[in-house]
């Protein structure tokens, strides 16, 4: 459940006075907040405590995360010429090391349970790079793709090469999983996604492949792409909340599903919620196997009893 603990007293209470990047990068600090959700809510599996952009930072590119908004650059990369400064910055080898620290603190701590590790797919890196900050269609970024297919080929490229060390890093630490997040993939024509997009994110599964530890490929609003989630390279696909499970199995084959409980029925009744959890879990079993999770992000208004008694309810349940 991403950003579960936005939702906890126990975040605000350990973030207070320390901004959002700079709180990742400081190992202790990420790691208890990686612990907490784990802690209370007693889930199988923690999600590192980072943000996709901070390879991009780390790499020293000016982005910052402003609160109630998301990322935000310094300095848009919108031309050919802002591509190839951009691609003058690298990650130092000695760059990774708060996020190798922060890792292998939080899997000594975690014992048996997994730890699952995360990157920025380059579509939704990209998308913030070029727009200089979150948007509604992510115009700019699109009309670059078209305008200057090669500025938008050494972007993408750039962009799936830092994640991908990103990725790497954590994995090499001790996380047990990746997960490749592309958010903004939805906003793309499924031509557009395989044509310009689909061979970075597969970049970025490959630089971590050797390393044996089962890949997840997400997107937001990418019910027409899931094949082409799976495609690029993942063993496991991440569904939002717009199509039921499944119907994303009939769409992509007997593979392993992520998802998709709907995050906006958290602040419903909890007899609505518990039916919604019941279906999902239900339409699930059509996947080979199904790793239950939100559709996309927890609210950060999210009563975080309600979340504990949902996993309560999910362990409660049959095994199938
Ligand atoms: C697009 C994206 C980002 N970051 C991420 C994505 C991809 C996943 C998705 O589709 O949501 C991924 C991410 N961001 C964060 C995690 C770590 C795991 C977790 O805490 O759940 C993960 C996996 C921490 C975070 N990243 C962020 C927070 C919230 C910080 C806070 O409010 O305290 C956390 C816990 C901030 C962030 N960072 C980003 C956004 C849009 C925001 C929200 C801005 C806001 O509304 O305040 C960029």
């Amino acid at each position: 459940m991403r950003q579960a603990g936005r939702s906890l007293p126990e975040y605000r209470a350990a973030r207070a006075g320390v901004p959002m990047l700079e709180s990742c990068l400081r190992p202790e600090l990420a790691s208890e907040i990686t612990l907490q959700p784990v802690r209370r809510h007693r889930v199988d599996a923690g999600i590192f405590f980072s943000d996709i952009v901070i390879p991009l930072r780390l790499a020293g590119v000016g982005v910052d995360i402003v609160a109630g908004r998301g990322p935000v650059l310094d300095a848009p990369v919108r031309s050919a010429t802002d591509v190839a400064r951009l691609r003058e910055l690298s990650l130092a080898p000695d760059a990774l090391q708060p996020i190798r620290d922060a890792v292998a603190i939080t899997v000594a701590e975690l014992g048996s349970t997994p730890l699952i590790g995360f990157a920025g797919a380059p579509f939704t890196l990209a998308a913030y790079l070029v727009e200089g900050g979150p948007s509604k269609d992510h115009i700019q970024a699109r009309t670059l793709m078209h305008a200057d297919p090669d500025a938008w080929h050494d972007l993408l490229e750039w962009a799936a090469d830092v994640s991908g060390a990103f990725l790497r890093a954590q994995l090499l630490a001790g996380a047990s999983a990746g997960q490749l997040f592309d958010s903004w993939a939805g906003s793309l024509s499924r031509t557009d996604y395989v044509d310009s997009v689909a061979w970075a994110s597969a970049r970025v599964f490959d630089d971590v492949r050797d390393l044996g530890a089962p890949l997840v490929h997400f997107g937001v609003g990418t019910g027409e792409i899931l094949p082409d989630l799976l495609a690029a390279g993942a063993d496991v696909v991440g569904v939002d909340w717009r199509i039921p499970l499944d119907e994303a199995a009939r769409r992509v084959g007997r593979v392993p599903l992520q998802g998709n409980i709907d995050p906006a029925l958290l602040g419903a009744p909890w007899p609505v919620l518990e039916a919604h959890v019941l279906d999902v879990v239900r339409r699930g079993r059509a996947a080979p196997a199904h790793v239950l999770n939100l559709g996309h992000g927890v609210p950060a208004d999210t009563d975080p009893e309600v979340l504990t008694r949902l996993v309560e309810l999910v362990h409660s349940l049959p095994r199938p």
